[in-house]
């Protein structure tokens, strides 16, 4: 049944992405049945030479000759649209594959390491995806020739049959094997994931400085070695036991065939078996040899195909039940921001990131948010962005009950800057447009866009401005340093001009003094337009400087709301938000150190 489901989605998608190809493949077909006529014409010819039959010697050479060469030609004009094939439709499943996991509506799955060595496995063996086509006409070129070298090998001599039986083992070891395969893959994927992690660990140019003040490219070295051989030693297992296992099966094999050729040539020495007969036998037994163990490869294939296409199916239905049903449109009915026992635990946690969150913010509200690390402020961000689902509580915004809408819809409403930003390697004016992607073309847009995150220097620091190619791996392309980038994502976040809540969290942790001073004024500026508009400016941030600044703090401790109020509000209730914002103004001191020496 699931090869069935499997064999329908491959081959129709092959047939449609590839219909060209998907016909060509079958001249390597013909070519079999062309190839297998070979060893019977090759009988014709010694019989006709043990006759001393000149003419007939001479038909049959011609005619082999021929199919030899008709053969080739349909083998190679078969590969190469097989090839071909299993290319473009390789491709379009890779392809597949990373759009929706790109899609999947929340975070949640990417931090399920169940999910993750899934989609491990998944992108391994996705070759075996475009190869469906392929292995259904292997499974057709291996029956075409089982059933020509039966029925060349009963007409030789009907003994052959034995050595026919006797090839069984070879092809039922191929669902056994098949077994095999699919406990070694389950069971290599997570040391796999650590060993590729590893990999790309050393590899990244990011890393490379750390790399080698800390000397760490022995150690991990040592560590990736040992993920690999935990990797590999699965397959390892997987190949001894499937070696042992052809062993045993040609063992019978050829030893059957031993005894009726021992038997034929006994026959032969008293004249009841003729030479064309035995010529034929001997050249059917590696024949027989051959597609016994072609379908043994094939129904390993197919049940890897069939493994990889359920892993993909898979993928499709997570993201079905991910994307329920819900409105698209969103009709704002009220205003302001609600959250309402809002939590959140991460999937595996044992205790909540984010816990009984309640709040009310009026339109043009700025709001900060403090706390120390890994109080749930990052958490707390992603959760009114739309990109985590609350495990409780409720999250509305213009009347917009988070939980009743699509959450795409519900993040077309909202903008972000996020610390860990992305480093578009595209041309400048893209990197900052796809902040609103319908508005990306607009150039004029884009430069208020820049305006607004301050990074006007650093269109104007690239050779080509607005048109530069970010990325120095590329043509022309120029890099930019960390507080760069980090301009560029914050421009990213102000295309969409009215959202009705910005994200912004801790946006300007690798800016300068003046940058940051800057990008104060054009928050503010910007939380002016947005009062007009209604946007809400969530800021997280660890900098009181800019805090200050806020309509509304929250100071989160363990996920929860400890303290909230406006700046002179906590500074002079004298709690722990004025704690933190003296310590910060003073300049950190460790404790040990004496008062007096501070100032
Ligand atoms: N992907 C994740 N999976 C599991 N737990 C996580 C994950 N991300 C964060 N956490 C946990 O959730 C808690 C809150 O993390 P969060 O990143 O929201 O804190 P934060 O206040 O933003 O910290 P920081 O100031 O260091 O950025 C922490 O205890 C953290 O260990």
């Amino acid at each position: 049944m699931k090869l069935i489901r499997a064999l329908r989605l491959l081959v129709s998608t092959s047939v449609r992405i590839a219909p060209a190809s998907s016909i060509g493949c079958l001249a390597e077909t013909a070519g079999v049945i062309v190839s297998l006529l070979n060893s019977w014409m090759l009988a014709v010819l010694v019989a006709a030479a043990a006759r001393g039959d000149v003419d007939r010697m001479i038909l049959a050479a011609v005619v082999l000759v021929g199919q030899i060469a008709v053969s080739r030609v349909l083998f190679l004009v078969g590969m190469n649209a097989r090839m071909n094939q299993l290319e473009i439709v390789g491709q379009e499943f890779a392809g597949r594959i990373a759009y929706i996991t790109a899609t999947l509506p929340t975070l949640e799955p990417l931090d399920d390491p169940k999910y993750l060595d899934q989609l491990h496995i998944l992108k391994e063996q996705q070759g075996a995806l475009g190869m469906a086509v392929n292995t259904l006409l292997n499974q057709l070129n291996s029956l075409v020739g089982v059933i020509c070298v039966l029925t060349l090998a009963t007409a030789a001599d009907p003994r052959m049959l034995f050595v026919a039986a006797a090839s069984l083992p070879t092809v039922l070891a191929g669902p056994v094997v098949a077994r095999w395969q699919a406990r070694t893959e389950a069971a290599s994927a997570e040391p796999g994931r650590l060993a590729q992690a590893l990999l790309g660990l050393g590899i990244a140019p990011a890393h490379a400085g750390e790399f080698r003040v800390f000397g760490l490219a022995g150690p991990l070295r040592a560590r990736q070695a040992a993920a690999s051989r935990a990797w590999r030693a699965p397959m390892l297992g997987l190949a001894i036991k499937e070696s042992t296992l052809t062993a045993a099966t040609q063992v019978v094999f050829f030893g059957a065939a031993a005894v009726v050729i021992g038997w034929m040539v006994h026959d032969a020495l008293a004249g009841t078996v003729g030479i064309a007969a035995i010529t034929l036998s001997i050249l059917l037994v590696t024949r027989l040899q051959n597609v016994s163990s072609e379908m043994r490869a094939i129904i390993g294939q197919a049940a890897s195909m069939s493994r990889t296409a359920g892993r993909y199916l898979w993928l499709v239905e997570l993201a079905d039940r991910l994307a329920v049903d819900r409105p698209t449109e969103l009709t704002p009915s009220g205003s302001g921001l609600r959250l309402s026992g809002v939590c959140y635990r991460y999937p595996g946690a044992d205790h909540d990131a984010v816990r009984s969150v309640s709040l009310e913010l009026t339109p043009g509200t700025v709001l900060a948010v403090v706390g120390e690390n890994g109080a749930g402020k990052s958490t707390l961000a992603e959760l009114i962005a739309g990109i985590r689902t609350p495990t409780s509580g409720r999250v509305v915004c213009a009347g917009i009950d988070q939980a009743a809408v699509d959450p795409s819809a519900w993040r077309q409403q909202v903008s972000a800057a996020f610390q860990d930003h992305v480093r578009f390697e595209f041309l400048v004016s893209e990197t900052v447009g796809i902040g609103d992607l319908p508005a990306s073309a607009d150039s004029d847009l884009v430069l208020q866009a820049v305006r607004a995150g301050a990074a006007e220097g650093v269109v104007a620091a690239v050779p080509r401005g607005l048109d530069t190619q970010l990325g120095s791996a590329w043509p022309d392309g120029v890099d930019l340093s960390g507080g760069q980038w980090q301009r560029l994502a914050i421009a990213r976040s102000m295309m969409r001009r009215t959202p009705l809540v910005r994200v912004l969290d801790e946006p300007t942790a690798a800016l300068d003094a003046l940058t940051e001073h800057q990008l104060f004024d054009r928050y503010a500026e910007a939380a002016r337009t947005g009062r007009v508009s209604g946007t809400i400016t969530i800021l997280v941030t660890h900098r009181f400087s800019t805090v200050a600044a806020a309509d509304l703090v929250i100071v989160l401790d363990h996920g929860r709301i400890v303290e909230q109020g406006a700046h002179d509000q906590l500074i002079a209730a004298n709690g722990r938000y004025a704690e933190l914002y003296n310590l910060q103004a003073r300049g950190y001191r460790p404790t040990t150190e004496p008062e007096e020496t501070i100032s």
